[in-house]
């Protein structure tokens, strides 16, 4: 079966045609500006021919665990979640309908990030918060980066010769989002991500987690809106708001390099919170097989990796030190290391793929 997968991430486009779980053809937009336009979805199909089914990414499917058709009111009920991710829900929801009318009989599945994680036990989706909030505002963990996770523990499992189920891992996304999800019997049960992708570590441009209380101050004393918050937290945090450089690591690293003092502290802040995560992580798993790297930051920095892993001897974790000079999916912790290191390409594509093929074979 050929599948169009439509991935929207918040710094890219990704598309990608794949058939029997390879890759046929594919197309990227980088730097995507979020706009809407046909071209290359009409030229990565001109490339591959007729498609049986396309799979969109979409961030936040609250509970939904597996693919969904997307008819008319599943994508009213998905604009619903706008709000919880605002860089990605809309972009993927105008694609959705942008493929439904350039396709027209081709069905449009619509696959989630939040899927991965909705087994997650309670006392790691709980916020601690008064428990009328819980109920009226629906406050819960729901953690993201989930079809990247699911295609990394699958390929660990193959490189480690060992089942998905009997795995515990650490799964790091490092790519313009990141996060840190403990996966253990298949499943994440637990997650730096919360109620939106805006939780948990530094990332390109969003803040990752803070205190409530300087939210709370900044509200206060500055008079911004809820709009200005909303924006700079997405836009203008995270490495690019530190760095005053850019979002993209490749740029606050050639900073740093050149002696820019704000692009060090950015790195040393971005690599600290990846630590205290991967460790915060670590409590949810009572052994851990592998820390599995992903993303576009990992799989293409390996000296950053290398100086992340440096921090993090005392959890058992180290990095062989030829590791640098290896390409595609691999093992990069020393040979004989317990708790392995490995390095896996994201394949978000081949995920959502898979998920369509099982569910249309399951119908
Ligand atoms: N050689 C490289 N090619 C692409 N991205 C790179 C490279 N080196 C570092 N990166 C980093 O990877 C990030 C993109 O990661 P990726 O996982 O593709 O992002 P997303 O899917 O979240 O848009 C870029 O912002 C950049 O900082
Ligand atoms: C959930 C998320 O942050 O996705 P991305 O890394 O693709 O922006
Ligand atoms: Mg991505």
């Amino acid at each position: 079966m050929r599948t169009l997968v439509v991935n929207p991430g918040s710094s890219s486009l990704k598309l990608s045609i794949v058939d029997g779980g390879l890759q046929v053809a594919a197309r990227t937009v980088e730097n995507w500006d979020g706009s809407p336009d046909p071209r290359p979805l009409q030229d990565v199909l001109a490339v591959s021919g007729p498609v049986d089914a396309v799979g969109v990414r979409i961030v936040h499917g609250a509970d939904r665990d597996g693919p969904h058709l997307l008819d008319d009111d599943q994508l009213r009920a998905l604009e619903e979640l706008v709000p919880l991710a605002p860089l990605h829900q809309p972009r993927s929801l105008a694609l959705a309908r942008m493929t439904a009318d350039l396709l027209p009989g081709v069905p449009v599945f619509g696959c989630f990030d939040t899927s991965f994680h909705t087994g997650m036990p309670a006392h790691a989706t709980t916020y601690p918060v008064p428990r009328e909030w819980t109920e009226r505002f629906g406050l819960r963990r729901y953690g993201f980066h989930g079809l990247s996770c699911a295609y990394a523990l699958r390929t660990a499992a193959g490189m480690l010769g060992r089942a998905t189920e009997e795995l515990n891992l650490i799964c790091c996304h490092i790519g313009a989002g990141v996060s840190v999800t403990a996966i253990s019997g298949g499943r994440g049960v637990d997650t730096s991500m919360g109620f939106t992708p805006l939780d948990g570590v530094a990332m390109a441009t969003r803040s990752g987690g803070l205190d409530p209380g300087l939210l709370l101050h900044v509200l206060r004393v500055g008079g911004l809106s809820t709009a200005e918050v909303e924006s700079a937290l997405n836009y203008r945090s995270g490495l690019a708001g530190m760095s005053g450089t850019s979002g993209d690591v490749r740029q606050v690293l050639a900073a740093r390099a050149a002696g820019d003092e704000h692009a060090d502290l950015a790195i040393r802040v971005y690599l600290h919170r990846l630590r205290r995560e991967i460790a915060a992580e670590r409590v949810s798993l009572d052994r851990l097989d592998a820390l599995v790297l992903t993303g576009g930051v990992a799989e293409h920095e390996p000296a950053l990796v290398a100086e992340l892993l440096d921090g993090l001897t005392h959890l058992g974790l180290a990095v062989a030190p030829d590791a640098g000079l290896g390409v595609g999916d691999r093992v990069i912790s020393p040979d004989g290391a317990r708790t392995r290191v490995l390095v896996v390409e994201a394949r978000e594509d081949v995920e959502i793929a898979h998920e369509i093929d099982k569910a249309r074979f399951a119908v």
